[in-house]
């Protein structure tokens, strides 16, 4: 396993060692002393997959507030897609930037996105099934999203129409009306 930082520190882009021989290939999808001895201590408690049919689907700007925020591994399965991690942390030296990188079945990549970071993605492909670990339960009542083309972040969505989003990110707020309660250095 590969791990490397982005040029947004905390989130880690994961290579896995994929062993192939005649039967096809083998990897470790997580392996937590692996993480631990990249600085990632974290304690998964819920697995989530989606699956979008259709290419330009965009999932996000999502995070949990606290103290229900949440880490993420996330994996792409079958297809691929740019996922995106915004730092919403106030104070932060990089507060509204954002990393994307595209993560597919085919390079096996996995992104981390720590606890403060916003995480969206936009599918590539058709029939696209994506997978993640997070730290912290599913909490509606903490759930909140962000404007998936806030022009105060700016993010390059390979994109040329619109795409297709739930009702809940179309009325999404801007980054700056939308509730935080991350503080860098917390
Ligand atoms: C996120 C989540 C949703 N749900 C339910 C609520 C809702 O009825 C249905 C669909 O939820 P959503 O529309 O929020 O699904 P989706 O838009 O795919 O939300 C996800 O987007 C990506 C980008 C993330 O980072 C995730 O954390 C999550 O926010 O699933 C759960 O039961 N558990 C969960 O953990």
């Amino acid at each position: 396993m590969n791990i490397k930082e982005t040029h947004l520190p905390g989130v880690l882009l994961i290579e896995p060692m994929v062993f192939s021989d005649q039967r096809g290939w083998f990897m470790e999808s997580y392996n937590q002393k692996v993480l631990e001895q990249a600085g990632i201590n974290i304690h998964f408690v819920q697995d989530n997959r989606s699956y979008s049919k259709m290419k330009g689907t965009l999932r996000g700007l999502h995070y949990q507030l606290e103290p229900k925020a949440q880490a993420k591994l996330v994996t792409c399965l079958s297809g691929a897609i740019f996922d995106v991690a915004v730092d919403i942390r106030k104070n932060s030296p990089t507060y509204a930037q954002w990393v994307g990188v595209t993560l597919s079945s085919e390079n096996k990549r996995q992104l981390f996105i720590p606890k403060g970071f916003a995480h969206g993605f936009l599918t590539l492909t058709d029939d696209v099934e994506v997978q993640y670990k997070v730290d912290e339960f599913y909490a509606p009542a903490h759930d909140r999203s962000i404007r998936w083309n806030d022009e105060t972040i700016g993010i390059q969505w390979p994109l040329r129409m619109t795409p297709i989003l739930s009702k809940k990110d179309e009325c999404a707020p801007l980054l700056s009306t939308a509730e935080i309660n991350f503080f860098y250095g917390d």
